[in-house]
């Protein structure tokens, strides 16, 4: 079966990794475009100032860029991935659900609603039936599943690893690439030579996000995880891929050993874009490293390394592709379960 898809906010930098890996994509074919008033009647190729690493897909180029609203989109659009702004998101996300499309978003916006499932396929694949409660509560013929923000995606995988001990405590401290701040998003100016320790949100997003994504869903509510967590979020300059030092203390001691073999054996699952192993455990302390280890499993795989035992329990380093994993991969990820549990 090939299912008809959109892309919202397509002309972006995720839109544009999205398009990347959409149009291979056995399953998916790309139907419609959509960006911002100043791009919609433009033909894409006109309308994107294309940055990623393949040429422009031939049967985009010509295309014609819509408006971003639910009657520029045809009817017969089986999914729409979003990729726009979160405040743009907020206000256009639920009038597409409303018209009936189905969204498998990028955006922060609604991530920790009740009735919204923020999922990880290969941690949490279950909390996608919150989709029942959340068109019986607003009355939606379409739905809404996210995915998390791209830090969040780059540790809870190896913590899921972990869950079997008993989670405790999380403390974690990023180092992350200028690209997860949009293309115009940090100056050279400001970022050579130099290490950002803040960035706006962040924290509270890895905090929440985390404990959402390990809660448990009984099939009609979720409970959220207790694991305490701490995040410090730092911006350096590299292009992509997040680079994170997590300390985890258990319920149960766990040596480095028990946690490489946990991390290791952890399922990938039966999805295109999953990839296997999904976490690749390195030895060396000195991995993972973020240009060389972005790319394993197409850019969708988690590396960890330096797994150790310390004072304030586990620590390693894991690190995932940020706007691969951590953005289009994770929805077109989304897509597949969706796509799979019948949604579509
Ligand atoms: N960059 C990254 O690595 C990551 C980004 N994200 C999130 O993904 C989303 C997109 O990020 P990114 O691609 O970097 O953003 P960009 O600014 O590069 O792209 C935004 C897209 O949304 C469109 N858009 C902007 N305003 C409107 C509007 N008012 N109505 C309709 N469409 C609009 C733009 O169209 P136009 O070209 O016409 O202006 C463009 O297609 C954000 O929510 C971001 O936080 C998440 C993880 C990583
Ligand atoms: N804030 C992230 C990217 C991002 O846009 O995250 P979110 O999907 O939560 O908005 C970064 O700077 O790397």
């Amino acid at each position: 079966m090939t299912v008809r898809v959109g892309v919202l906010g397509a002309t972006g930098a995720v839109g544009q990794r999205l398009i990347q890996l959409l149009d291979p994509h056995p399953s998916f074919e790309i139907t419609t475009l959509t960006a911002s008033d100043s791009s919609a009647g433009r033909s894409y190729r006109d309308a994107a100032k294309w940055r990623v690493d393949s040429p422009i897909p031939t049967g985009v180029a010509d295309m014609t860029v819509q408006a971003t609203e639910p009657d520029s989109v045809p009817d017969d659009v089986d999914l729409l991935f979003s990729s726009l702004p979160s405040s743009v998101g907020a206000e256009v996300e639920p009038a597409f659900c409303e018209a009936g499309y189905v969204l498998s978003s990028n955006s922060s916006n609604a991530r920790m609603d009740a009735d919204v499932p923020l999922v990880i396929p290969e941690v949490n694949a279950d909390h996608l039936d919150l989709l029942e409660v959340q068109r019986d509560e607003r009355g939606w013929d379409g739905a809404m599943v996210k995915n998390p923000n791209c830090s969040t995606i780059t540790f809870v995988p190896t913590l899921a690893a972990l869950t079997q001990f008993g989670l405790e405590s999380v403390h974690v401290s990023t180092l992350q690439a200028v690209s997860g701040a949009g293309y115009d998003g940090v100056t050279s100016m400001e970022i050579i030579d130099n290490a950002i320790p803040h960035i706006g949100s962040e924290e509270d997003k890895l905090e929440t996000e985390s404990r959402k994504l390990l809660g448990d869903f009984d099939g009609a509510e979720l409970t959220q995880n207790s694991v305490e967590v701490a995040a410090s979020c730092n911006r350096i300059p590299t292009i992509d891929g997040h680079l994170e030092n997590v300390w985890v203390e258990t319920e149960e001691d766990i040596s480095a050993d028990d946690a490489a073999a946990a991390m290791e054996s952890y399922p990938s699952l039966d999805l295109r874009s999953s990839p296997d192993p999904l976490i690749h455990v390195f030895s060396e302390p000195d991995r993972p490293q973020p240009r060389m280890d972005r790319t394993l499993g197409g850019g969708m795989a988690i590396a960890t390394g330096g797994i150790r035992e310390s004072p304030f329990g586990l620590q390693y380093n894991c690190l995932a592709h940020n706007t691969i994993r951590g953005a289009a991969g994770a929805s077109v990820l989304n897509g597949e379960l969706l796509l799979e549990n019948g949604y579509l």
